[in-house]
């Protein structure tokens, strides 16, 4: 028997009640997915087990396999799969990461046939250090980035900035160098696309050569912008977005990752390329071969940032970006873009930036709010039937909801596909060993909803924008509390609520405190059986809560390696919290020495220290404006610099209400 999670939660009081869960395709539908019976329909396009069908029982012998190599498919023979039975028509602007739009359109609903959202993420704390930083913009007319850029974001029906939109892209028009930091779902992709498909534009205006693509006709192609990313199906999807906004713009975009064939992408080279976006492996062979040169790079970005510069990648990429005739930082610009950034990847990262702003939208390395997550305390042997006992729970209008279950291993990604198809349940397995085009007709037929189910290693972690996906399992938990994060990200994006479930056994002891930290974070419930088992299990590994030494930050800790982990001097530190609830506190817990230049433009209600709280140490704050409000429900310090041994307090504008500069908790505020 599994020993289902304790209904008794530790944070029950301070934890907003979550609305019950939906997905939102589903919208209409007002009933919790978990208390549902499921409303098994003869005409569906599979047949679910019912509760008392026994999972192993029901295999289904018209299921035919798919052709190819790797596991059970679903449904018809392909000659009659051109469209699924019970066709929804959401999907049918939900285009494979292989088929490139030609048009810059989406659909009426803005993003990739959802209902963007992103109002959702207007409370969100934002923070930009470093010299200078540009400050943000409100709506996309107000960008210097290309009109007929502005007019293809319009066509796109991109409304509205997002928030890591509204900060990153001045800062990158504006050519300085970025670490940015923004969850998942948020919008980076065209965070970064943005500038640097309207810098080629500007720059074609000023240039002799106007319309001519780089290389364009020559055996070697020189691309004025290099994309990288960790895996082949990112490097596709980023390679069809920026086509779509770069429609009719001039601005060539091409794509090369490994297990295609390499003829076909060099005969693209050949016509000329601006912008290429490729996967590590593959770029090198075509830098070894002589066809692409890096000489002319300008711009450089870095999607998955922290996971490009991890162990697995980092020698390449270095290899690449030092060793390949690349111009240096300072003649290039570079950005780097993911959801996490530990603290030692930043370290790393710096290597290539110079005097860049570090943006961190969300705390760093955070899940947002919008995914509902679960944590069940499972068993290995009993993690199949509780698998399906969730899948059944997991249908609305007779359909399976699209569910993304991540494993650990390639091996048990086919294991598990190959069960859940004798169990009647449409699955499919994506992982590193299957072939390129199985990988491909994998996605496509989740995406399409065709096999509503798959099964996933971490190779569909990271970036993979697939609009509808409701429900994320970790069947078996990352080792990595960022990996969690990232997976977890496959739902709830552009604003949208998602729901993830995760079964937590013996061996994911390592990573108890980091989750316990994230769930806590993020506003979920917390277990209290998983409270203990983080309060007896050891650190965590890396992960960008914290470094080694504190794997869960768990104070709001800072974010900026540069700023935060090293008493110093703090400079030039800009405070974008437009509301912060609960926490209101700047980030800086390991006290720096000095403060300059602090702006602190919060809104703080039922704050508990709300906003430069220094309490032990003696520190010179000089020319910082706090021009915080706070309402009556402030419970903790009122906010001004609560320095009970303070040193220097110089020209620092202290508009904080009651309060100004309190070495003492004000009367009323305690
Ligand atoms: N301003 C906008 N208006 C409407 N939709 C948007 C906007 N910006 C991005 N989107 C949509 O939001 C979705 C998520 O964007 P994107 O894939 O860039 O997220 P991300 O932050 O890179 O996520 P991840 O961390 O998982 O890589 C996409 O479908 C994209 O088209």
């Amino acid at each position: 028997m599994a020993w289902w999670s304790d209904s008794t939660t530790q944070n029950k009081q301070s934890r907003p009640s979550q609305p019950l869960y939906v997905p939102q395709f589903r919208s209409n539908n007002n009933n919790n997915i978990h208390q549902q019976q499921p409303p098994y329909n003869n005409n569906n396009r599979t047949h679910f087990p019912s509760s008392d069908d026994s999972p192993h029982l029901t295999f289904n012998r018209s299921t035919p396999r798919p052709r190819g190599r790797g596991g059970y498919g679903f449904g018809p023979p392909r000659h009659q799969q051109q469209q699924p039975r019970n066709y929804d028509p959401s999907y049918r602007n939900n285009r494979s990461p292989f088929e490139t739009n030609a048009e810059p359109v989406n659909n009426e609903n803005g993003s990739n046939g959802v209902i963007a959202n992103f109002e959702a993420y207007d409370s969100i704390p934002v923070e930009a250090t470093g010299e200078n930083v540009p400050p943000p913009v409100n709506v996309f007319a107000e960008t210097e980035l290309h009109d007929d850029l502005k007019n293809n974001i319009e066509r796109c029906k991109y409304v509205k900035p997002t928030p890591v939109q509204r900060h990153a892209i001045p800062i990158a028009v504006a050519g300085r160098d970025l670490m940015a930091c923004a969850q998942t779902g948020s919008g980076k992709t065209a965070a970064f696309c943005f500038p640097i498909i309207s810098g080629i534009m500007k720059e074609r205006l000023t240039s002799q050569f106007s319309d001519m693509p780089r290389g364009g006709g020559s055996d070697v192609a020189f691309p004025t912008a290099l994309i990288l990313s960790p895996t082949r199906e990112l490097s596709c999807q980023i390679h069809a977005e920026a086509t779509k906004f770069a429609y009719q713009t001039g601005v060539k975009i091409a794509v090369c990752y490994g297990g295609a064939p390499v003829g076909q992408q060099l005969r693209i080279l050949e016509r000329g390329v601006d912008i290429l976006v490729a996967t590590p492996g593959r770029l090198v062979d075509l830098i070894e071969r002589e066809r692409i040169s890096l000489k002319k790079i300008k711009y450089l970005a870095l999607d998955e940032a922290d996971r490009m510069l991890d162990m697995g990648f980092e020698h390449q990429i270095r290899n690449i970006v030092q060793q390949m005739n690349m111009p240096p930082p300072g003649d290039r610009q570079t950005l780097l873009f993911s959801a996490t950034f530990p603290d030692n990847i930043q370290k790393l990262a710096s290597d290539f930036l110079s005097n860049y702003v570090f943006l961190a939208v969300g705390r760093v390395g955070s899940s947002t709010e919008l995914i509902v997550q679960k944590v069940e305390s499972v068993q290995d042997t009993e993690k199949r039937n509780r698998l399906v006992d969730l899948l059944r729970h997991n249908v609305v209008n007779g359909k399976l909801a699209l569910t993304l279950v991540f494993v650990e291993t390639k091996k048990g990604a086919d294991a598990l596909e190959n069960w859940l198809c004798r169990s009647g349940f449409p699955a499919i397995a994506i992982h590193g060993d299957k072939v390129q085009m199985e990988r491909e007709r994998a996605l496509r037929s989740f995406k399409r909803g065709m096999t509503p189910i798959m099964v996933a290693t971490d190779v569909a972690s990271r970036g993979l924008d697939i609009p509808h996906v409701a429900h994320v399992i970790n069947f078996d938990l990352p080792r990595d509390i960022d990996d969690y994060v990232h997976r977890i990200g496959r739902t709830g994006r552009a604003g949208q609520t998602g729901l993830a479930t995760a079964f937590f056994s013996s061996k994911n002891m390592p990573i108890a405190k980091s989750l316990v930290g994230l769930l806590q974070e993020a506003k979920q419930e917390v277990p209290s059986w998983l409270v203990q088992c983080s309060e007896s299990s050891p650190p965590s590994g890396r992960s960008s809560f914290g470094s080694q030494r504190s794997p869960w930050r768990g104070n709001y800790g800072g974010r900026d390696f540069r700023t935060a982990n090293e008493p110093g001097m703090v400079e030039n530190y800009n405070n974008y919290n437009s509301s912060y609830n609960n926490y209101g506190d700047n980030g800086f817990h390991n006290v720096p020495e000095q403060v300059e230049n602090y702006n602190n433009n919060g809104t703080y209600s039922n704050g508990d220290h709300a906003a430069n709280t220094y309490t032990d140490t003696s520190i010179d704050i000089q020319n910082s404006n706090n021009n915080c409000s706070f309402d009556s429900t402030n419970t903790g310090f009122a906010g001004g610099y609560n320095c009970t041994d303070a040193g220097l307090l110089e020209g620092s504008d202290g508009q904080n209400g009651p309060c100004g500069y309190a070495s003492v908790v004000p009367t009323g505020w305690d």
